[in-house]
């Protein structure tokens, strides 16, 4: 039979079913049975018993200890829901009333101790069909948006925005973890977000009817686990893909944009850019990377702005020590709004915004300019701050100043005179009493009392009452002690209590000003992007680019933002144009192709987002949408082949590019037969020159593919030189017109160090190969095959034949011919 209190669990625990139930007694927040189990094993803390009685798994962590335990489940994947004790269990009648106050998910997180310095983002899908609506929503920043997409874009901003739980009204092909969730969520969305946003008509956000589903489920689901109403939740803003330079998941990958292939942070174009001071600023830059503009007059209002900072250093510099000073507002504000914010933050907040103050500074650019004209209205939090906080205290035990509220002021004053006289009752006594070592002594069992020794016992006097004997002592209280104890206490509950509702009401009041708080995080964030641009801009040595309609790709002296960090850089041109569109980029191994292709892809991406570039020059054509085929890695966990993998992306390509998109293709058909790979390389070629015609390069090991540039007109050949000396290849890393007509494979083995017989012999292969004009060698026979690569291999027999004078030849003549022909042809 189980006891009442294993009852209320199981009943709170049927309704929290999915989750795992964290259960306050005294203490501890315990779990029970299959919870336990989990919990033990993923947590490392003993599996026990209730009791003997009752012998259920159970398995509990002190409760200040919650926020450790809590994120280590999260970011496992669990849900976790907090049943708290909702009485004081002193107080309580029969089994303390409990229930559940928050259910923590990850993508639920407002704990400032369970969020990192990122976005932390819930994302929702709702797919009709072959439209994804789609939300993320940002609790912890109240960041909020909406769109549709179709599935690449979808797999795309998951990518980019790396969000920490993925709803979905529906199954899905993804690569990511993903929680249906019941129709409902999607269904109401009208009413749900109407009743949110307290808005009549929902067409205003201009959001197709599937994004608003995904955004509504998302609020929803929200509300229910934070058990909070989100008012800190003020918009919801439309995503609108045409806006911005795409970037696809492969892409950001290829690219390393935010992640090096080895899936670290570092050695990324955006660890690069990121010289931030403050969190606004550094997920706002992470914003601007992962959406670049296409609008021209955007991008030259982000990069007037970066111009403005770039060229005032001092004005940086001071800018920049003010940002450092300033804390994440943004998410202070969002504790603010859920009455969760502490005393400390209050502090933060004040702080911050004192010095986001001094931010109001005469810019000349319109981004600065703005940004600056929208912090105003921060005299009122700051002061009401300041006049009520006293400080870091905990609420109820000292934070309110004194001179903020009469009352608690008067309270305070009571209790502290009663604690004079308390103090001075003991100099009284002891004069009275005679007893010299007579001392007043206080604990939480007792309250106050008088001690005195055993030896001076003679000596009290009739009206103190004895309480308690010690080894060499005797406490006794009096009628007085008392009613001064009496006064204290009191006086700390009544302070406890206005404490806490004065407290309240100034995060109310705080909270009618949330908009100003927001506005000016906003500014701060642009701000400190700005700064962080020209900073680099400043220390690396970049230059502004020209940004407008035309097709060109045009740079002088480019260098790859990340690679020129790390080794000493020859810089390349580049140019491209309407004529000179597809660019075949020819030269071996390690010869620096992909960091080339790359370093044009980062130049135009930084571009577009309006930062400067590393270049002595750059003008750049708006691209519409980079596309990158790069490297081969197999994809193990779909269970297709690297081949399979690259016609897939190449399909994906071939089927969306436009005209104004940029493509780098490298090493096309490596992973099947020579003859496949090649015909396939060459008709891409082919296809996205003449119907396509987008920006291209396309680097290869094929070169034969160089005769194309005679063929089409605007394919331009390029190579990466390399010197041959005697003891081997030199890099020069310099790209230069003209193809490459010669691979070095062998060279490049030679230098990583295969062993020199076999290199020896892949010579001698080489050489028989190109001699006898074959391509597949097998078993150490000599030729068994005859390359039919051109007309030019069988030209004297087409030569002979032309020759022949037909009208003159007998019959058996004829066939004589034919047959040596035939002989001929097949002995080569
Ligand atoms: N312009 C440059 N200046 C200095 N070093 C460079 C330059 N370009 C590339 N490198 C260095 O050369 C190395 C090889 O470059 P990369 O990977 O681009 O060669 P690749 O031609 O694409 O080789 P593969 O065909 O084998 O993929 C890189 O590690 C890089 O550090």
């Amino acid at each position: 039979m189980a006891t009442p209190l294993m009852r209320q669990y199981h009943r709170i625990k049927a309704k929290y079913k999915d989750t795992i139930l964290f259960f306050r007694v005294g203490d501890f927040y315990e779990t029970f049975e299959d919870d336990a189990k989990l919990v033990s094993k993923e947590l490392n803390i003993v599996l026990t018993r209730r009791s003997k009685d009752e012998p259920v798994p159970m398995a509990g962590i002190p409760y200040h200890a919650l926020d450790a335990y809590l994120s280590r489940l999260v970011k496992k994947g669990y849900k976790v829901a907090i049943c708290e004790q909702l009485e004081d269990p002193a107080k309580a009648r029969g089994l303390v009333r409990r229930d559940v106050v928050r259910v923590v998910t990850p993508g639920t997180l407002i704990e400032d101790t369970l969020l990192t310095e990122d976005n932390n983002f819930l994302f929702s899908i709702y797919k009709h069909k072959e439209i994804y609506g789609f939300a993320a929503l940002d609790i912890s920043t109240g960041e909020f948006f909406a769109g549709e997409l179709d599935f690449y874009g979808l797999n795309a901003e998951i990518l980019r925005l790396q969000p920490s739980e993925i709803l979905s009204n529906s199954k899905l092909n993804l690569d990511f973890q993903i929680k249906i969730l019941a129709e409902e969520y999607y269904n109401d969305y009208e009413k749900i977000l109407k009743e949110h946003f307290k808005v009549a008509e929902l067409s205003g956000f201009g959001i197709g009817e599937y994004g608003l589903r995904a955004a509504a489920s998302a609020l929803k689901y929200a509300k229910e686990n934070t058990m909070n109403d989100l008012k800190n939740i003020t918009s919801l803003q439309g995503y609108f893909k045409d806006k911005y330079l795409i970037l696809d998941s492969t892409t950001l990958k290829n690219l390393e944009i935010f992640h090096n292939v080895l899936g670290e942070d570092k050695y990324t174009l955006y660890h690069t850019m990121n010289k931030c001071e403050t969190p606004m600023g550094a997920r706002l830059l992470k914003r601007w990377m992962q959406r670049p503009l296409k609008d021209i007059d955007e991008i030259n209002d982000r990069l007037d702005a970066v111009e403005e900072l770039a060229n005032k250093q001092l004005l940086q510099d001071s800018i920049r020590t003010i940002l450092s000073r300033i804390k994440d507002i943004e998410r202070i504000k969002t504790r603010v709004s859920l009455g969760r914010a502490a005393p400390r933050d209050l502090i933060s907040l004040k702080e911050s915004l004192k010095q986001a103050d001094k931010l109001r500074i005469n810019f000349e650019s319109k981004i600065l300019k703005n940004s600056a004209s929208k912090i105003y209205g921060i005299e009122g939090i700051i002061e009401l701050i300041e006049n009520a906080i006293n400080g870091d205290y905990p609420v109820g035990e000292g934070v309110i100043k004194e001179g903020y509220n009469e009352e608690l002021d008067e309270i305070k004053r009571i209790a502290s005179n009663a604690k004079l006289l308390i103090g001075k009752m003991e100099e009284r006594e002891r004069r009275n009493t005679g007893i010299k070592n007579l001392k007043i002594g206080y604990n939480d069992v007792m309250g106050y009392y008088i001690e005195v020794s055993k030896s001076n016992l003679s000596k009290v006097p009739k009206h103190y009452r004895r309480k308690q004997t010690l080894k060499n002592s005797e406490r006794f209280v009096t009628d007085e002690l008392k009613e001064l104890e009496y006064k204290i206490l009191s006086a700390k509950d009544r302070i406890y209590e206005i404490e806490n509702k004065i407290y309240r009401d100034i995060l109310k009041k705080l909270g009618e000003m949330i908009d100003v708080i927001e506005r000016t995080a906003k500014s701060i964030a642009i701000i400190d992007v700005i700064s962080s641009l020209a900073r680099v801009a400043l220390e690396m040595n970049y230059t502004r680019p020209e940004v407008d309609e035309s097709m060109d790709i045009e740079i002088r002296n480019g260098r790859h933002p990340v690679v020129e960090l790390y080794t000493d850089f020859v810089p390349n041109d580049t140019h491209i144009n309407s004529d000179a569109r597809f660019i075949i980029l020819t030269g071996p191994n390690m010869a620096g192709k992909s960091t080339y292709m790359r370093q044009v892809a980062l130049i135009v991406i930084l571009a577009q987002m309006g930062s400067f570039v590393p270049a002595d020059y750059a003008k750049i054509g708006i691209v519409d949408r980079i596309y990158t085929r790069v490297g081969a890695s197999d994809d193990i966990t779909r269970g297709r082949s690297t081949f399979m993998m690259e016609m897939v992306e190449l399909a994906n390509i071939l089927n969306t590019a436009t005209e104004r998109s940029l493509i780098l293709l490298d090493e096309i058909g490596r992973g099947t037969s020579t003859y496949d790979g090649l015909a396939i390389a060459w008709s891409i070629t082919e296809h996205i020159h003449n119907s396509i015609r987008a920006r291209t390069i396309f680097a290869t090991h094929y070169h034969h593919l160089i005769d194309l540039e005679n063929v089409l007109d605007n394919v331009r050949n390029y190579h990466i030189a390399v010197k041959e000396t005697q003891d081997g290849l030199i890099f020069v890393r310099k790209v230069m017109p003209g193809g490459m007509s010669k691979s070095y494979g062998i060279e490049v083995a030679k230098l990583a160090g295969v062993p020199e017989k076999v290199v020896k012999r892949a010579k001698e292969i080489l050489n028989l190969i190109e001699e006898e004009k074959v391509i597949e060698v097998r078993r150490g026979k000599k030729i068994i095959q005859t390359m039919l690569f051109g007309e030019e291999n069988c030209s004297d027999i087409l030569d002979e034949i032309k020759r022949m004078d037909i009208m003159n030849l007998t019959p058996l003549e004829a066939l004589n011919k034919l047959n040596e022909l035939k002989r001929k042809i097949e002995n080569r």
